[in-house]
C-alpha cells in the first residue's frame, strides 16, 4: 500500500546548526508511528518540516501521493495534514465551544461543525462540561484537551501530536492519555511524540528512536522486548547489567 507520508533524506537546520541530517520515513493510511529519543535531537525540527512550518535545506516530504514542499501549513491543514504542537496556543477571549467552531470553518469543515463538536465531546468529556469556559481561563491539561480538539476539528487523514502530556500532573496525564486511546480511534493515521515511552509505544504500531537528527533503531510498539531494547539504547547495557 502507497505510504501517506513519505520523508525521504530530509536535511534541516536553524542558520549554520545543522539538525537533521539526511532521515527518511514514512507514515501508512491507517498507521500509527511513535518517535522516540532524548530531547533536543531534532523530533520537533522534522514534525515542523512535515507541517509546513520550517523548510529542509535538502530532501522531499510527499503527502498523499503529492509532494508537500511548496505547500503553507494552511494548504497542508485542508488537504488533512495536522499538527498539534508542543503547548499549542489557542485564542483565549473565545470559549472552548467557539474555538473548536473556528477550528472547523477554518479547516474546510464549516457546514459539519455541529458533528465534529459532539464527536470532540465524546472524545474529551471534560471539554463539554467547559464549553462555554473562555480558553484563556482552562487548566494546563484542558488547554492541552481544546488543542487536540482544534485538531480532530480539522478531520486529519494524519494527526501530529508534539508532547502532548508534557508539564502535566500525573493525575491529569492519566485522564489525557485515556482521551489519547479514543483520540487514536478517530484518526486514520498518527505521528505521535512524546516523553513518556510507555504512552507512545500503547499508542501506536511502530516507533522510531531519533538521535542527531536521524533514525538510529526501529520497531513495532507491541513487543514485549521493545521497552528493554529502549532501555539500552538510552542507557546503555543490558536490564541484567543495569540491575
Ligand atoms: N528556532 C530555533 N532556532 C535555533 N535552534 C533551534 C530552534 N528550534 C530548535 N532548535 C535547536 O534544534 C535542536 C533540535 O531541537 P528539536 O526541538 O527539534 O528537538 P526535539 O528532539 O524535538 O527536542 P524537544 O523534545 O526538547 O523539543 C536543538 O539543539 C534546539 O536547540
Amino acid at each position: 500500500m502507497n505510504a501517506l507520508l513519505t520523508v525521504d533524506k530530509v536535511v534541516a537546520g536553524y542558520g549554520r546548526s545543522g539538525v537533521l541530517r539526511g532521515i527518511s520515513l514514512t507514515v501508512g493510511p491507517a498507521e500509527s508511528l511513535g518517535l522516540l529519543g532524548p530531547n533536543g535531537h531534532g523530533k520537533t525540527t522534522l514534525l515542523r518540516c512535515v507541517s509546513g512550518l520550517h523548510r529542509p535545506t535538502s530532501g522531499t516530504i510527499a503527502f498523499a501521493g503529492r509532494d508537500a514542499r511548496g505547500d503553507t501549513p494552511g494548504d497542508l491543514v485542508r488537504r488533512g495534514l495536522v499538527h498539534v504542537p508542543q503547548g499549542s496556543r489557542l485564542f483565549p477571549q473565545l470559549s472552548v465551544e467557539e474555538a473548536l467552531r473556528l477550528a472547523g470553518t477554518a479547516s474546510g469543515h464549516g457546514k459539519t461543525w455541529r458533528d465534529g463538536i459532539a464527536q470532540v465531546f465524546d472524545v474529551f468529556p471534560r471539554l463539554k462540561e467547559r464549553r462555554r469556559q473562555l480558553t484563556g481561563t482552562l487548566s494546563g491539561g484542558e488547554r492541552q484537551m481544546a488543542g487536540l480538539g482544534m485538531g480532530l476539528m480539522a478531520r486529519p487523514k494524519l494527526l501530529i501530536l508534539d508532547e502532548p502530556t508534557l508539564g502535566l500532573s500525573p493525575k491529569v496525564k492519566h485522564e489525557l492519555s485515556e482521551c489519547l486511546v479514543r483520540v487514536r480511534g478517530e484518526v486514520p493515521a498518527m505521528i505521535l511524540v512524546d516523553g513518556d515511552m510507555d504512552l507512545v509505544l500503547d499508542l501506536t504500531d511502530r516507533y522510531h528512536v531519533v538521535l542527531h537528527g536521524d533514525v538510529v533503531h526501529s520497531g513495532d510498539s507491541d513487543t514485549s522486548r521493545t521497552r528493554d531494547e529502549m532501555m539500552s539504547l538510552f542507557l546503555g547495557g543490558t536490564a541484567d547489567e543495569r540491575n
